[in-house]
């Protein structure tokens, strides 16, 4: 179910991909908002260029669609080095380490995706690359078995994930630069509709972007889909500009209302208030209800809610808040 939501944080399919590469900005100024983030990197990668050693490790967390890949592309721009990309679940074996290592350049960035579900044997081996730069492997089998010393190359490794909690801690503590991504503000998302739209080639008038951005989530990824789908609904309206109505139009065709909820948040929260009067209620109860597993609701669906403030956790469960009986035009009663 969660796959066909038009405001899913995650990546739709190859075609979404592929539209995300062209949108994708190059250089940190380029780079819309996250400006602590961006103005601490600005000083630790003119650092490590004056010193002309590779940048400190980095771990980027937060939630998906944020924009963590990009920024991991645009570090190695600045950096002027190659960026070699991968995942944790792609490195099965530690030879598969070894292999993407060996092929690193002094300087280079290697960005792993999802780093939190590195095999337990290859994060292992990874710390004394992190540190020292070398890698022990055992080479052969049995009687023929001997240890080899393998120094490696200078290089700076980026990291990403969606749950800094899962990391380990001797993981965590080898990186020197930690950055949290945090959810933009509407006029940051705002700029990147604009930006988008003009990679596009289309006008979009500011209230229209705004809209856009108001109903985003707080998540580039989402506001650059629901331009693209508003942008088909006005080419086939055949109105040469996107205006503020098309834009209210075709969001309430997609049923994204005006906080960017749609029809799953909008169930979720109606049944803790229908069933449960507002909570507190357990993750897995509300899992049941919507017909969704607890990771989903907790990686996807929830923080957004908790963001803007209409889910709160407490230690007995979750409960709906007074703001958002009010969106959802339900009478507030005190518990
Ligand atoms: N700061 C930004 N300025 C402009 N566009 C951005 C920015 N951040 C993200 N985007 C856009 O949002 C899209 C999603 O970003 P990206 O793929 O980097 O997110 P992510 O955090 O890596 O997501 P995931 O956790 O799913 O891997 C990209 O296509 C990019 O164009
Ligand atoms: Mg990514």
């Amino acid at each position: 179910m969660a796959d066909d939501r038009v405001i899913s944080p995650e990546t739709a399919d190859a075609g979404e991909a592929g539209m995300e590469k062209s949108l994708r900005p190059q250089y940190l100024r380029q780079y819309i908002g996250q400006d602590k983030v961006k103005s601490e990197l600005q000083v630790y990668i003119t650092a490590a260029q004056k010193r002309e050693e590779s940048l400190d490790h980095v771990l980027l967390y937060g939630p998906p669609g944020l924009g963590k890949t990009t920024l991991a592309m645009v570090i190695a721009n600045e950096l002027q080095v190659n960026i070699r990309t991968t995942s944790g679940p792609a490195i099965e074996r530690p030879g598969d380490l070894v292999a993407i290592l060996n092929e690193l350049q002094p300087g280079d960035v290697l960005f792993i995706d999802e780093i939190h579900r590195l095999p337990k044997i290859v994060e292992e081996m990874l710390y004394s690359a992190m540190e020292d730069f070398f890698v022990d492997i055992v080479i052969g089998q049995g009687p023929t078995a001997h240890p080899v010393h393998f120094p490696l190359p200078p290089f700076t490794l980026i990291g990403a994930t969606t749950r800094a909690g899962l990391l380990s801690a001797p993981l965590r503590d080898r990186f020197g630069i930690v950055a949290h991504m945090a959810y933009y503000n509407e006029q940051d998302l705002t700029d990147i509709v604009e930006r988008s739209a003009a990679i596009f080639d289309t006008t979009i008038v500011t209230e229209g972007a705004h809209e856009i951005a108001r109903r985003s989530r707080g998540t580039p990824r989402v506001a650059n889909r629901l331009l693209k789908r508003i942008r088909d609904f006005a080419q086939v309206a055949e109105q040469s500009a996107i205006d503020l109505p098309i834009v209210e139009k075709a969001l309430r065709l997609l049923q994204v209302d005006g906080r960017g909820l749609d029809y799953v948040d909008q169930k979720l929260l109606r049944a803790m208030i229908d069933y449960y009067n507002g909570g507190p209620v357990g993750l897995s109860t509300i899992a049941a209800n919507v017909g969704e597993e607890t990771d989903t609701i907790e990686e996807m669906y929830e923080p957004y809610l908790l963001q803007i403030g209409f889910l709160k956790r407490t230690p007995r469960g979750r409960v709906v808040t007074p703001q958002a009986y009010a969106h959802l035009g339900i009478p507030f009663a005190k518990k």
